[in-house]
């Protein structure tokens, strides 16, 4: 399927500018080309196509900085772009503009295997990180199933099946280098700072973790590591329904078990799995856990949560001990998007993604569930309920409108049970295009209100990233 686009295109944009902006980042770093506008205006959400009027790769922090104070002179909208891995479409050019490519900078720039922490550029993705790590016996642990660059990892507040254990990007982002719309570059815990934690005036650097964009372009991160575990296992195991599933997690985090990783697939999403992955898991309400640590606990934990699932009525955990079965196991499941696109070849995703407390999991899983039954359309369910964050991946054609509609229904109803049961409608991939309406319901008004005068102080003139997170 073709992205559809739609062209807004900014009269901002003149040819003068454009030369402008060759003399700040070189001729071979722009491009007006028409494929590669459309490139970078589309992420992989099921968001039409909106191409920028031209598209610069910044190679350096100054060239970035002088870019953005071009754009700010001009009133031309700036939009970051990463790895162009989001679902809520946020590099579309909705206003047309200029989109500034910040992949060229590549460089880890330190690793501080004593303290646990590193530096990384613009355009370093997670599975560069963890390979330059290979023999420090450190890692990167926050896993959203695409190779993502880490500071749009940051823009969007990431996380990933590890989160269980080792948190968001809100809580592994020690300090960020940014350029602000008027070009000016701050590091949000002082240049060089990298403590585990800090009181020292209010918390710029999580201001930034999850502004998607329209605040500054975070042109470096430093980040948090942690020590690869000694002990590794991973186990799969199947429910009768839904609802034992997550009761079950419920129980596990209740015992405190200290658990690496807990995903919960439904029969639908198991199904999209074997068939895409080669697996041949029962097609049925599934948990995969992970579990990290030294041997002895190890054996300990395990053995409670087999307890515990069983109790639930669960099957016997089926091991994923070696190192191969582990990874092919953790593939299938960050390629579940994917999987669950299969189901309806040519489709684009869309994708929930509510998280709320844990004890209200099961409620809204199971509501769901039935929503989706209901329907009578294509849902499956996937998530990292260990952080009571769950997905329906729904397959989406764009011109099906009839499904758009009940697909958007369904989805709206699930955020509003979120909200109403003290959760959020985006515990990860952010608000983007599709979610504004629900942001003033979730921060209230006065909320939102401080939010903007946030985003007017920084970006008096809005040129950073428009029509995202705010109408
Ligand atoms: C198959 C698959 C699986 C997953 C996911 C995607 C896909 C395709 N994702 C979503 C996605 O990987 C996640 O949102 C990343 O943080 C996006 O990083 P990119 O570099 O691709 O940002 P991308 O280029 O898509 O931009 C995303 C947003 O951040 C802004 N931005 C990007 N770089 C910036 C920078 N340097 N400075 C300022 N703003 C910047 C952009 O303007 C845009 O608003 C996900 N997510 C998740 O949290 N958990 C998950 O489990 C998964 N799983
Ligand atoms: C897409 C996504 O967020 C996931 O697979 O968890
Ligand atoms: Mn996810």
């Amino acid at each position: 399927m073709t992205c559809q686009s739609k062209v807004a295109v900014s009269p901002k944009v003149t040819s003068s500018f454009v030369q402008d902006v060759q003399a700040i980042v070189g001729k071979s770093n722009v491009s007006t080309a028409d494929a590669v506008r459309q490139q970078h205006g589309h992420d992989e959400s099921y968001h039409s196509t909106e191409p920028p009027d031209i598209v610069a790769f910044a190679e350096s922090v100054d060239h970035v900085s002088q870019v953005a104070r071009l754009c700010n002179y001009h009133g031309v909208p700036l939009i970051p772009f990463g790895s162009g891995t989001g679902l809520e479409g946020g590099v579309n050019a909705v206003q047309g503009g200029l989109c500034l490519d910040v992949s060229k900078m590549k460089n880890i720039l330190s690793v501080n295997a004593e303290d646990f922490d590193c530096s990384v550029e613009s355009g370093v993705t997670r599975v560069q990180l963890n390979n330059y790590l290979r023999d420090t016996g450190l890692w990167f642990p926050i896993d959203p199933g695409a190779d993502a660059s880490l500071c749009g990892m940051c823009a969007t507040s990431a996380s990933g099946t590890n989160a269980v254990r080792y948190g968001t990007m809100r809580e592994n982002v020690m300090n960020l280098e940014v350029v602000l719309a008027d070009g000016r570059v701050i590091n949000t815990a002082g240049a060089g700072r990298r403590t585990k934690k800090t009181s020292a005036g209010y918390n710029l650097t999580n201001l930034f973790v999850g502004s998607e964009g329209t605040l500054g372009i975070i042109t470096k991160a430093t980040l948090r590591l942690q020590g690869i575990p000694e002990a590794t296992i991973s186990a799969t195991c199947h429910f009768p329904d839904v609802q034992s599933a997550v009761d079950t997690t419920v129980q596990v985090l209740q015992c405190g078990i200290p658990m690496a990783r807990i995903e919960f697939l439904d029969e639908v999403s198991i199904d999209a799995c074997n068939k895409f992955s080669h697996l041949d898991l029962k097609v049925a309400p599934s948990l995969f856990f992970e579990f990290h640590g030294a041997e002895a606990g190890l054996e300990n934990q395990t053995k409670v949560v087999a307890e515990l699932v069983k109790m639930n009525g669960g099957s016997e955990f089926r091991w994923a001990t070696d190192v191969d079965e582990r990874n092919h196991l953790w593939k299938a499941r960050h390629e579940i998007l994917w999987a669950c696109m299969a189901l309806k070849p040519g489709s684009k995703p869309y994708s929930t993604d509510v998280c709320v407390p844990i004890s209200n999991l099961p409620q809204v899983v199971v509501r769901t569930k039935q929503m989706i039954t209901e329907a009578g359309i294509i849902g499956p369910m996937v998530g990292h309920v260990g952080d009571g964050n769950f997905h329906v991946f729904f397959p989406v054609h764009y011109d099906d409108h009839v499904t758009l509609k009940k697909v958007h229904d369904v989805s709206h109803k699930m955020s509003l049970i979120a909200l109403e049961l003290n959760g959020t409608c985006t515990g990860e991939h952010g608000i983007g295009i599709g979610k504004r309406d629900l942001l003033v319901q979730e921060i209230g008004a006065e909320g939102l209100a401080v939010m903007r005068q946030l985003k007017d102080t920084l970006d008096p003139k809005g040129i950073m990233n428009p029509g995202k997170v705010f109408f």
